[in-house]
């Protein structure tokens, strides 16, 4: 069987030529966010944000429980309709009905979102066969191992631990293509081993060209993987990750 943990942007092969590596003279915008302002019911949850993410980027969201990290990313990637603003990725209207959006777009956000009756593997068969991955079996067997789930493969979600079932969302997210990977609190039950691993391999896959938006509390995770951060509060300030991490940690969000 062929080596299949495919590190790269774009994770596991497509059949055609979909793969297509940038130089850094061709990196784009593979998010941009302009004057974006994300709520509820014409009711804003945080300032208005400006941003944008290219390949090789990684941008974290952090700030205090409640803020709207979570509802700015779902704006993001149109699981929301923002109040007023835009975005674009790679360079198209966010549409998540679409094709080049669901080739391009890998987003883990719930818990829950699995079917009771699939066991894991074809839980990750599905995503992976379902985006036209070549070597279905050996990409969902290089990603059990990586996330701990070999002997899971055949357990169904309710029979796994909720760490196990975080590690099976996770994994769904690798076991197919993407240029952009969005993680809502990715660290969230993983243990610590798990934690560093996954953040250690979220870095890799940026410095080969992947762009993530990720929302984070842990200050360790958020320097390993972030390339820049924003600290999300009634107004948005950008912060480096190593700031970023500090104002954490010491719960003060301009903390020097
Ligand atoms: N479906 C919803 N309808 C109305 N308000 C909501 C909804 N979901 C979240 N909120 C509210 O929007 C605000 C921001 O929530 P959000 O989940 O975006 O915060 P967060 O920064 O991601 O928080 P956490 O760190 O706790 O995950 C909160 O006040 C929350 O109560």
């Amino acid at each position: 069987m062929s080596k299949v943990s495919d590190s790269s942007p774009g994770g596991p092969r497509l059949p055609s030529s979909a793969a297509s590596p940038s130089t850094p003279a061709q990196r784009k915008d593979v998010v941009r966010a302009e004057k974006l302002q994300a709520g509820y019911s014409g009711n804003p949850v945080c300032g208005v944000v400006s941003f944008s993410v290219h390949s090789h980027q990684s941008l974290a969201l952090v700030g205090p429980n409640g803020a709207g990290k979570s509802t700015v990313v779902k704006t993001v990637v149109g699981q929301l309709e923002p109040l007023s603003g835009t975005t674009l990725i790679n360079g198209a209207e966010v549409d998540d009905r679409t094709l080049d959006f669901r080739r391009e777009v890998a987003v883990v956000f719930d818990d829950d979102a699995f079917f009771p009756a699939l066991t894991v593997e074809e839980h990750l068969a599905i995503v992976s066969a379902g985006h036209g991955v070549e070597d279905v079996e050996d990409v969902i067997a290089a990603e059990l191992e990586f996330f701990g789930l070999s002997e899971q493969a055949k357990s169904r979600p309710y029979n796994l631990s909720s760490g196990q079932r975080r590690r099976m969302l996770l994994a769904s997210a690798f076991v197919r293509p993407r240029s952009l990977l969005v993680l809502d609190e990715p660290e969230q039950r993983l243990d610590t081993a798990m934690r560093h691993k996954l953040a250690t391999r979220l870095r890799a896959e940026v410095d080969a060209g992947l762009a993530l938006l990720v929302v984070t509390h842990d200050p360790d995770f958020l320097t390993t993987v972030a390339t820049k951060a924003l600290f999300v509060a009634d107004t948005i300030h950008v912060m480096t990750p190593q700031r970023a991490a500090a104002a954490i940690a010491s719960e003060n969000p301009y903390a020097e």
